[in-house]
């Protein structure tokens, strides 16, 4: 078991996807994370998991900019983007999928995924995101805000492929979602993984998620407390003893 200290540099830097390094993140006064290291090799699925409240949103939101870092570092692909805007990191290819049904409730599904696209490549998002869910082709002109909580997230997740992404952070998929369509996400992650996107999944069903993660991290009041393999996280009462029952 390889708890601490963590390791980011057992690999060239340029073979990570993404390389967090002793960040400190916090909202106003109070700090949330502090001295987070964490790295998501190229190509490679991390599962991030912990109690509520441990921080791991917040993690997320930093990794995409939404969140002003306050120490340390974020790299993506080997460029430090710890100052870059959101945007410009989704430009070089960093989607994040935040919790809850991410879309834009008032547009249709059509008008959702040509804003998720590159410029005049709108045709070309809506086929992909349309062969990824087929279910979306037959709802291209509804409200996305009528759709289904699981067809809401189905088009979530359709902005993770209707542009050229390299590494996919996502926060909570399956919540509240039926087991059918928790499969259906479950599917599209592991074709994304498959394709060779690397992925931080955070989700509760933890199962779920170590089952296709290269990689595991457990995190607890805003620090990382396990990092290894998800088989040994999963063994006996590892977990627990990390998380908690
Ligand atoms: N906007 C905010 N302003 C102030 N504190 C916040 C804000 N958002 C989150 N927090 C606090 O930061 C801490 C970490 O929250 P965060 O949502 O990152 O945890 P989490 O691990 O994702 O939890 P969960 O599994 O419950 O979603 C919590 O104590 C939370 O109350």
């Amino acid at each position: 078991m390889s708890q601490s200290p963590i390791d980011t540099t057992s690999a060239p830097e340029n073979d990570a996807a993404l390389l967090v390094s002793d960040l400190s993140v916090g909202y106003g006064q109070t700090d949330v994370l502090r001295g987070v290291s964490l790295r998501v090799d190229a190509g490679s699925v991390t599962a991030l998991v912990g109690p509520n409240g441990a921080g791991k949103t917040t993690l997320l939101r930093a990794v995409s900019g939404l969140l002003p870092v306050k120490e340390g570092s974020v790299q993506f692909f080997g460029d430090d983007v710890t100052r870059l805007e959101p945007f410009r990191r989704a430009q070089q290819g960093l989607c994040h999928i935040p919790e809850g049904r991410a879309v834009y409730r008032s547009l249709t599904v059509r008008e959702n995924l040509q804003l998720q696209a590159s410029p005049d490549r709108e045709t070309e998002a809506i086929e992909r995101a349309v062969a990824a869910f087929p279910i979306l082709g037959d709802r291209l002109g509804q409200q996305a805000g009528t759709m289904s909580g699981g067809e809401q997230q189905m088009l979530a997740m359709a902005a993770a492929y209707v542009r050229d992404v390299r590494l996919i952070v996502v926060d909570e998929p399956s919540l509240g979602l039926s087991p059918v369509m928790v499969d259906k996400i479950y599917e599209f992650l592991g074709a994304m993984a498959t394709g060779g996107t690397a992925l931080l999944l955070i989700d509760q069903f933890v199962d779920r998620a170590m089952a296709m993660a290269d990689a595991a991290y457990v995190m607890r009041r805003g620090e990382i407390v396990f990092d290894g393999e998800p088989a040994t996280l999963m063994a006996g009462d590892v977990f627990d003893h990390y998380v908690g029952g």
